[in-house]
């Protein structure tokens, strides 16, 4: 049977994060994929030059649309920019039941973009975070959510256990954003206490626009085909990191990942190891 997953997301006109990031990865992991746009972004890889967000209705619209017809069993948020989008998105899942949830708490994009309002942070934390089968937050997202600055190894873990006890199941703390020359290293934690690293090699490169958002695709692809969560975690890393390895270098800035990459390479990633 085919596995369907729906992205509500926004949309990224250059293509390497949004919502065309998701239904790439969607794609590359056999999943059909369907959305639900939140806002139309004019982006490329020099930077955000306008938000344009779609009404809360229109979004439950869309929302409603794929859930009365298609057999989604993994739902994925992305961008979701304001505080009665996240209501409206609660209220729509709610009502359909909706299957497993992840979560990227898309907030800032890297070139220094607001992709969320400040006061719909609150929304995202109280309201649809408890709905999480997992969240997967960058170090910035985890400091606002979490409520905390995070400096040490330690922080990341007392942040992340911060947010299971606001209601995620699960939590994948990404560490792109960490000081480590070395290493990109993410942290899994449960709320049934399942904890462990994922750590690949540090790829340097400023072509990582995106990542984010393929990651946590990545991870929705699996467990819509039916994936448990610490599987569709390690599949996700294997994933964004030979998408990374194997940019394209494309545009001016800081390009996309290369979402075909997995396809010829997934036989051969060793760099990527789970640390208990
Ligand atoms: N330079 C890099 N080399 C290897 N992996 C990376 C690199 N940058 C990010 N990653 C990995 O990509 C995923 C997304 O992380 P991150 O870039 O922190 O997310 P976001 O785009 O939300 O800020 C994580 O698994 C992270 O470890
Ligand atoms: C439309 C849209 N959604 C999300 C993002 C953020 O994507 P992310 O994966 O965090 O990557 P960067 O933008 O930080 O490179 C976005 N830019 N646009």
């Amino acid at each position: 049977m085919t596995s369907v997953a729906l992205t509500i997301a926004g949309s990224d006109s250059g293509g390497g994060a949004g919502i065309q990031a998701d239904l790439k990865t969607f794609q590359e992991l056999g999943v059909f994929g369907t959305s639900a746009l939140t806002a139309v972004t004019a982006q490329n890889t020099l930077g955000v030059h306008g938000v344009y967000p779609l009404n809360a209705s229109e979004v439950e619209k869309q929302i409603c649309a794929v859930m009365d017809d298609f057999p989604v069993t993994a739902v994925k948020t992305g961008m979701l920019f304001s505080a009665e989008i996240i209501r409206e998105v609660v209220r729509t899942l709610k009502y359909y039941q909706a299957p497993a949830l992840i979560i990227d708490p898309v907030m800032i994009a890297k070139g220094g973009a607001s992709l969320l309002q400040n006061e719909a942070v609150k929304a995202l934390k109280e309201e649809l975070l408890p709905l999480a089968a997992i969240i997967t937050p960058n170090i910035p997202e985890a400091e606002l959510l979490a409520g905390m600055k995070i400096e040490t190894a330690m922080d990341i873990e007392k942040a992340a256990e911060l947010l299971l006890e606001a209601g995620a199941d699960a939590v994948v703390m990404k560490g792109g954003h960490l000081d480590n020359q070395e290493f990109a290293e993410d942290l899994f934690m449960s709320a049934s206490g399942k904890k462990f690293k994922l750590r690949s090699e540090r790829i340097h490169t400023k072509d990582t626009h995106g990542t984010g958002c393929t990651f946590s695709a990545a991870i929705t692809a699996s467990v819509a085909k039916g994936k448990r969560m610490e599987e569709a975690v390690r599949i996700a890393k294997d994933y964004i990191h030979v998408a990374i390895k194997e940019g394209l270098h494309l545009g001016k800035g800081h390009g996309p990942t290369n979402h075909w990459a997995y396809r010829s390479y997934k036989a051969e990633i060793k760099e990527v190891v789970l640390l208990d």
